[in-house]
């Protein structure tokens, strides 16, 4: 599954682990082996534990990494009733909308598969509160009423500009402490309102996936691995308390120094 794995975990200096580089040779193997990756820590994981705690991401390979899990046979050994999904960001956008990750995702395949209804946490859009403010306080409250720890598993697309969930680079969202969720305005990425997991709270994640695709993120991805600044990427500011993982293909791995 590996192809090339560029670096290997050390413990590092800021807090997290440091990140480790994993290359595939493109898009749809990258989809496929995040895939695999993501079964197989599914089913240690529930070997250990009852519930596994895994946020997901929006953006193209967040959608189509579920296409490649509902195509792998090996989704049946795990137990998806146990498994609770959250949404590192929603655009805020009602139900339903073509443009919100979590109908993005089941789309691709996440509907497809026995989840538990009441496991799976969706950003309230404006059809269910009173402003993307009212959805990240809701939002946050559920997460915390949920009392589970860390996330297991934090998956996190990057955009060619190094946003991470819905905190751009240099936006003022970035800044915000002592909340779990945040409302986001003058996005620069459409739609403008969208509500986000802060730093605070996507750094309390046993392992951070960052999934990336494409030339046009080869210097986000650099810039992540190389721990830029927040006014340049916002990937860099986080990293899992046990793992970093960086799962890319080859486009998105050439900027990367080649040692
Ligand atoms: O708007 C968003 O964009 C990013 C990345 O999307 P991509 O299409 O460039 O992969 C995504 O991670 C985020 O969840 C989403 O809201």
């Amino acid at each position: 599954m590996t192809d090339d794995t560029r670096s290997q975990p050390t413990p590092d200096g800021d807090g997290g682990a440091a990140p480790e580089v994993v290359v595939h040779p493109g898009k749809q193997e990258l989809s496929d082996a995040i895939a695999a990756r993501l079964v197989t820590a599914l089913i240690d994981a529930q070997a250990e534990q009852d519930v596994v705690q895994v946020s997901l991401t929006g953006g193209s390979l967040g959608s189509d990494l579920w296409a490649s899990v509902a195509a792998l046979p090996a989704r049946a050994a795990v137990d998806w009733a146990r498994v609770e999904f959250w949404w590192g960001d929603e655009r805020y956008l009602p139900a339903g909308d073509a443009d919100r990750n979590d109908v993005q995702n089941d789309a691709a395949g996440l509907a497809s598969l026995p989840v538990d209804p009441t496991r799976i946490h969706r950003v309230p859009g404006p059809d269910r509160s009173e402003s993307a403010e009212a959805s990240a306080t809701a939002y946050g409250e559920e997460i915390r009423a949920t009392d589970a720890g860390a996330f297991g598993i934090m998956i996190l697309g990057v955009g060619p500009d190094g946003h991470i969930a819905s905190l751009f680079p240099g936006h003022p969202a970035q800044q915000t402490t002592d909340a779990i969720a945040v409302a986001v305005h003058d996005s620069p990425k459409p739609p403008p309102d969208r509500v986000s997991l802060t730093f605070e709270a996507l750094r309390r994640s046993r392992e951070v996936w960052f999934i990336v695709a494409g030339a046009d993120k080869a210097e986000a991805v650099a810039n992540g691995v190389a721990d830029a600044g927040p006014d340049v990427n916002s990937a860099a500011q986080v990293k899992g308390e046990e793992r970093t993982l960086w799962l890319i293909d080859a486009d998105a791995a050439t900027a990367l120094p080649t040692d």
